[in-house]
């Protein structure tokens, strides 16, 4: 893979990068891709025996700027600002941070949106895995020239990411920290997918995944897929206690009025679908339907047992999403891990992307 172009704004740490890899790239489900294109960003100085890479992986809606200010053109901060950067739990003073795009987003990797033979892929992108985004960052990872990762971290789908590195490359994985994951995908995530899957194809402006060109795109399939997903990223109790019956302003749900909550969900809705190609959502939320580490591997038991790296495995005791037991299934199966860490919040899920102050613990437990 060579660095086809950098796209710079401002001074670091907002850099973005590319490196393209000519010649096809075969996936998992038979599909081939042309041309692999992944767009990635870094902090932090890799060190001349390139001991020091930490991969950081993002989750679905995610990108490469997990750290430093908003920057022009990207929606906000870095995602883990609180984590990274000089001094910080990932301290880019010691540690070079890498942060990639995944294949099959909308962020500057090779995704549906991406262009194939003039125009953009649409209905024809592939099925994507999460082996195959591995095998993706795998080739990031050798243009890069890092053969060992000192640490390969992420939470949700990129808990996901950061799990099959482990199993599948174990020798390029120092230590591990799996945040409010899974080996698996249960029937409950597939089931909470299933209606945002719906969402968007249903949509009269879908037009089979080949909108692109067209006045309009299928942002009310996206946004409702954004508010049933939204409701599983936080807990019920924290819904309550936040909003309540309130209604929003001075709006009456007794005359056409919301209450505050469906307001708060009307608003993550239209922020995702000013961001986010509804495409890509369906990419990604498939890969995470079919992640599974144990197939073709004789199961989950057995696909953990190859990890070899030292790991951290953290849960929410508040999400609904990716329940404790799922980390404790990781942690049972590698080889030497110890319990697995349980983030204490009101807010859910998406505590692996808030509770800042507890995430930074279980990274320093981890690089130690
Ligand atoms: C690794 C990755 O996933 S990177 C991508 C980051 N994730 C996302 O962007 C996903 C969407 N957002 C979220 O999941 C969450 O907002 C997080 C995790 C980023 C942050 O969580 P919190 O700090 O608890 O924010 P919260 O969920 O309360 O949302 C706050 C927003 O809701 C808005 N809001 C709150 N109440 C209401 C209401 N009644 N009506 C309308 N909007 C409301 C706030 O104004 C605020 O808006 P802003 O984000 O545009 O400034
Ligand atoms: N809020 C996160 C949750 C998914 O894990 C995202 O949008 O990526």
């Amino acid at each position: 893979m060579t660095v086809t172009g950098a796209w710079r704004v401002g001074d670091p740490p907002g850099r973005r990068q590319f490196v393209t890899r000519p010649g096809a790239f075969a996936l998992e489900a038979g599909g081939v891709l042309p041309e692999l294109t992944i767009a990635y960003e870094t902090w932090g100085t890799l060190d001349s025996d390139a001991s020091n890479a930490v991969l950081v992986e993002h989750a679905l809606t995610g990108d490469s700027h997990a750290a430093g200010p908003r920057v022009p053109g990207h929606p906000s901060a870095g995602w883990w600002d609180g984590l990274i950067g000089p001094g910080k739990a990932l301290d880019t003073g010691e540690f070079f941070v890498v942060v990639p795009n995944v294949l099959g987003g909308c962020q500057g990797s090779t995704g549906p949106s991406s262009d194939l033979d003039g125009k953009p892929w649409g209905s024809r992108f592939p099925v994507v895995t999460v082996r195959d985004q591995v095998a993706s960052e795998a080739l990031l990872a050798d243009a890069l020239g890092i053969d060992r990762w000192a640490a390969v971290v992420g939470g949700s789908m990129g808990g996901m990411r950061a799990l099959e590195w482990a199993v599948t490359l174990p020798e390029r994985v120092a230590s591990v920290l799996v945040l409010a994951s899974t080996a698996r995908a249960s029937a409950e995530q597939i089931a909470w997918a299933a209606p945002q899957l719906h969402a968007i194809r249903s949509d009269p402006h879908f037009h089979g995944g080949d909108y692109y060109s067209a006045p309009a795109g299928p942002h009310a399939g996206l946004g409702i897929a954004r508010r049933i997903a939204h409701v599983t990223y936080r807990s019920e109790p924290e819904l309550a206690q936040r909003f309540g019956r309130a209604y929003q302003g001075d709006e009456d749900p007794l005359r056409g009025g919301r209450f505050a909550v469906e307001s708060y969900l009307d608003h993550h809705a239209d922020k995702l679908a000013g961001r986010f190609d509804a495409n890509s959502y369906l990419v990604l939320t498939e890969s995470m339907n079919t992640h599974d580490v144990g197939r073709d591997r004789g199961g989950v038991a057995a696909a953990l047992g190859r990890v070899t790296a030292r790991s951290v495995i953290g849960g929410v005791d508040s999400d609904r999403l990716y329940p404790l037991y799922q980390s404790a299934e990781i942690a049972a199966g590698i080889p030497g891990a110890p319990e697995p860490s349980v983030v204490s919040s009101p807010y859910g899920h998406d505590s692996f992307l808030i509770e800042t102050g507890q995430i930074a613990a279980l990274v320093k437990a981890l690089l130690g």
